[in-house]
């Protein structure tokens, strides 16, 4: 038996939602360059679970759906409510409400088609009131009910903030969740595939996921991207910052990997989101040491920006609190992990690879009195 690191360059499932050929990111065939410019949020979501964009007509009656789907039990406030609130990191919160609501949910337990498809809807819907509803009771206000006029994009801010967004905040926020939706069989839906093969439940299969998101080598690095800006804090620490983490081997978050050897396709978008959000609200400052950062790293390590590093001053610029970062994160790959999760069901093998020993040869058992 021979292993491979980190399953590195390991082909483990055939799937068609998204591709990474050749350093080009596809969701069903459509690269993400025309859909980060062109669609809706909505629209993704819809591609992924269904294989095909949506007509207008198609369109319509599954937002309607979602919106009809967006309120969450009051038990998960009150649950909430009960947390250590100001202590919790927001994706552990998210991961106990996810799981939580699979306890309201009745149908939780069925498996056919139809009924999970119906679960989809609802946790894709529900995720974000779930998210701006943790927000708002840490800081002691009550959740703001969805608004079934807004899209996906306009009523998650408008339930964070209280008020409607204005365009560019929608567009920007659009963008982002649509460039996040999916991406392959990264660690987070690697995990809800093998949670949902041993035909665990939805609920099991998207709370395993956003454990899996949150540490900072994955989803968690775009909150590791602000707090690094932070600390750096001025353009002129760039230098000797980088220079004592790279002598110390610390990883530069928001750089380097996996599979993109030749950057990440994503991060030019939200570069570009980055500079021009930061100079509408007048801190170009976290944009130019950005840049001054990826030259940096790019120079001396060779590696590249990925989704993270510029979603960070993205997220920053639309005014949302920075360990929040990586729960907006978890609203858009959901789309992604729900689209694996029903794609798994429906050509459904248990995944259980094998484990080369390296343990002790074997040996007989010792009686306590002789050890
Ligand atoms: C949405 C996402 O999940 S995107 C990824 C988000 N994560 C981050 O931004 C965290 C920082 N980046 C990393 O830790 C890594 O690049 C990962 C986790 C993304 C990919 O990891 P792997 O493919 O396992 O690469 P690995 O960690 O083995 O790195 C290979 C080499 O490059 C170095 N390297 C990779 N990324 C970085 C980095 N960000 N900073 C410094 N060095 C790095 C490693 O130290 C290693 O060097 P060595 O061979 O001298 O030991
Ligand atoms: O694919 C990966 O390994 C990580 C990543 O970029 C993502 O999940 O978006």
């Amino acid at each position: 038996m021979t292993t491979t690191r980190g399953l590195e360059g390991i082909v483990a499932t055939q799937s068609s939602v998204s591709s990474i050929i050749d350093d080009e990111l596809t969701y069903q065939g459509y690269g993400i360059d025309e859909l980060a410019e062109n669609a809706s949020f909505e629209e993704v979501i819809y591609l992924l679970w269904n294989g095909e964009l949506p007509t207008k007509e198609e369109l319509k009656s599954f937002t309607e759906k979602l919106a009809a789907e967006a309120e969450v039990p009051e038990e998960i406030f009150t649950q909430m409510k009960a947390y250590p609130i100001n202590d919790v990191h927001p994706m552990a919160a998210l991961r106990s409400a996810i799981s939580a609501l699979g306890l309201f949910d009745l149908d939780a337990e069925k498996m056919d088609e139809e009924e999970n498809y119906n679960k989809a809807v609802r946790l894709q819907a529900k995720i974000p009131t779930i998210v701006t509803g943790f927000e708002r009771i840490r800081s002691g206000k009550e959740p703001i009910p969805p608004n079934k006029d807004l899209s996906f994009a306009a009523n998650f801010l408008y339930m964070l903030n209280g008020v409607t967004p204005d365009d560019l905040s929608v567009e920007a926020f659009n963008k982002a969740l649509v460039l996040h939706a999916d991406h392959e069989l990264n660690a987070s839906t690697f995990t809800a595939r093998v949670c949902v093969a041993t035909l665990s439940d939805v609920y099991s299969g998207i709370t395993a996921a956003i454990g899996a998101l949150k540490g900072p080598l994955h989803g968690g690095a775009n909150e590791a991207v602000m707090n690094m800006l932070l600390d750096i804090n001025e353009p002129e620490e760039v230098e000797p910052y980088l220079r004592k983490a790279l002598d110390n081997k610390e990883k530069i978050m928001g750089f380097g990997h996996r599979v993109y050897k030749n950057g990440d396709p994503r991060a030019k978008h939200l570069r570009d989101m980055s500079k021009q959000l930061t100079s509408v609200v007048n801190e170009t400052k976290w944009y130019d040491m950005s840049i001054q950062i990826e030259e940096m790293i790019t120079k001396e390590k060779g590696l590249l920006p990925n989704v993270d590093f510029y979603s960070a001053t993205v997220y920053h610029s639309l005014g949302i609190k920075h360990d929040l970062f990586t729960p907006i994160f978890a609203v858009s790959r959901t789309s992604g992990w729900l689209a694996h999760i029903l794609e798994q069901y429906a050509n459904n093998r248990l995944i259980r690879p094998r484990a080369e020993y390296v343990g002790p040869d074997k040996r007989s058992y010792v009686s306590i009195e002789s050890r």
